[in-house]
């Protein structure tokens, strides 16, 4: 996910800043509850694990000026189920390809040896920065956060040498304290970069974004093999049906999957249809708790020869 803009200084895109973020930290952290406070949805997607390099996407902060697309990381909060050199790989691809790490302690506990764990492997990850967030800020009072954010300091010092993490913003996800403040100083290790997801026709676009992205999860389930790269999913409208009772409303919501060859094409609609209709059904109860209302899902699949090769087609379905 490394931008080309980083090779072209010249070009510094008005100054607007795009990029990946991941937040990292232990089990009950307070990952998702300030995901969902930064993004400002109720919902965080939390749609099968991607065994390809691609990532799920939790959210995306838009700014008149920004764009902080936060992803998740697979392995990382888990290591009990991997094993080793697996999970040292899987954890390494994911940091190596977001611009900023942001790593949740709680103010309320005291820094564990799973937050050790996953402070050691930030610092083998190498030179991303690293912004601690000490989380639940509210649970504590003046003196205690004061304490933490000594000892969460400290650790920085410890793991990574120096003066250790970029930033340390304490916040609070509950009370909204500061937590604009974790998007700002995120979005200060961004790269200058056009938007990298656009404004579509759509009001909005990060639903239409996690919307997709929902749909892409379950049109993959079970045939990541044979599909791996090959699938680009574009919400077309979301549009609100008429004449519904205003206590029963219904969304239209009209997505075109792309693939690049007709043998990809039968894979995804299944024999007579039987494959599309079950992956419209699971992707519908993730979209229907996203969305909050009932949806009527209009899935079309479409041959878009090599569209990975071509910019043009890329540019088209929002890569
Ligand atoms: N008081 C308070 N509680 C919080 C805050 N943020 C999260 N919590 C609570 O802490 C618990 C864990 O929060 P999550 O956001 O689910 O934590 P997580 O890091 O995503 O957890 P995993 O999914 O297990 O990795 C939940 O009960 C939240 O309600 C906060 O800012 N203040």
């Amino acid at each position: 996910m490394s931008k080309k803009s980083k090779t072209e200084p010249a070009d510094d895109f008005g100054g607007f800043r795009a990029g990946f973020s991941v937040l990292v930290g232990r089990p009950n952290a307070g990952k998702s509850t300030l995901t969902n406070a930064l993004v400002g949805k109720k919902v965080a997607i939390t749609s099968a694990k991607p065994q390809t390099t691609r990532h799920t996407i939790r959210g995306i902060v838009h700014r008149d000026d920004a764009q902080l697309i936060l992803v998740d990381t697979p392995g990382l909060h888990r290591p009990r189920t991997l094993l080793g050199k697996r999970l040292n790989d899987l954890v390494a691809d994911t940091l190596a390809e977001v611009d900023a790490i942001g790593f949740c302690l709680p103010a309320n506990e005291k820094i564990g040896p799973g937050d050790k764990f996953i402070a050691a492997q930030l610092a083998a990850a190498g030179r991303k920065p690293v912004v601690a967030i000490i989380t639940k800020a509210d649970l504590v009072d003046k003196q205690a956060l004061t304490e933490q954010l000594l000892a969460v300091a400290e650790l920085g010092r410890e793991v990574l040498g120096g003066d250790g993490w970029k930033d340390i913003v304490p916040v609070s996800a509950s009370d909204g304290f500061q937590v604009d403040t974790v998007a700002d100083v995120l979005i200060r290790h961004m790269p200058p970069s056009p938007p990298l997801y656009p404004d579509g026709e759509l009001t909005d676009e990060p639903e239409a974004v996690m919307v997709a992205e929902l749909i892409r999860e379950a049109a993959l389930e079970g045939v990541r093999d044979e599909l791996p790269h090959s699938l680009a999913v574009v919400v077309e409208e979301i549009v609100p049906r008429e004449d519904r009772p205003e206590d029963n409303p219904l969304l239209d919501v009209r997505v075109n999957l792309y693939v690049e060859r007709p043998s990809q094409k039968a894979i995804i609609i299944g024999k007579g249809g039987s494959r599309l209709r079950e992956v419209g059904t699971n992707a519908r109860k993730g979209i229907e708790a996203l969305l909050g209302t009932r949806i009527y899902l209009d899935l079309h699949v479409k041959v878009a020869k090599d569209w990975q090769r071509d910019p043009k087609q890329l540019v088209k379905l929002g890569f």
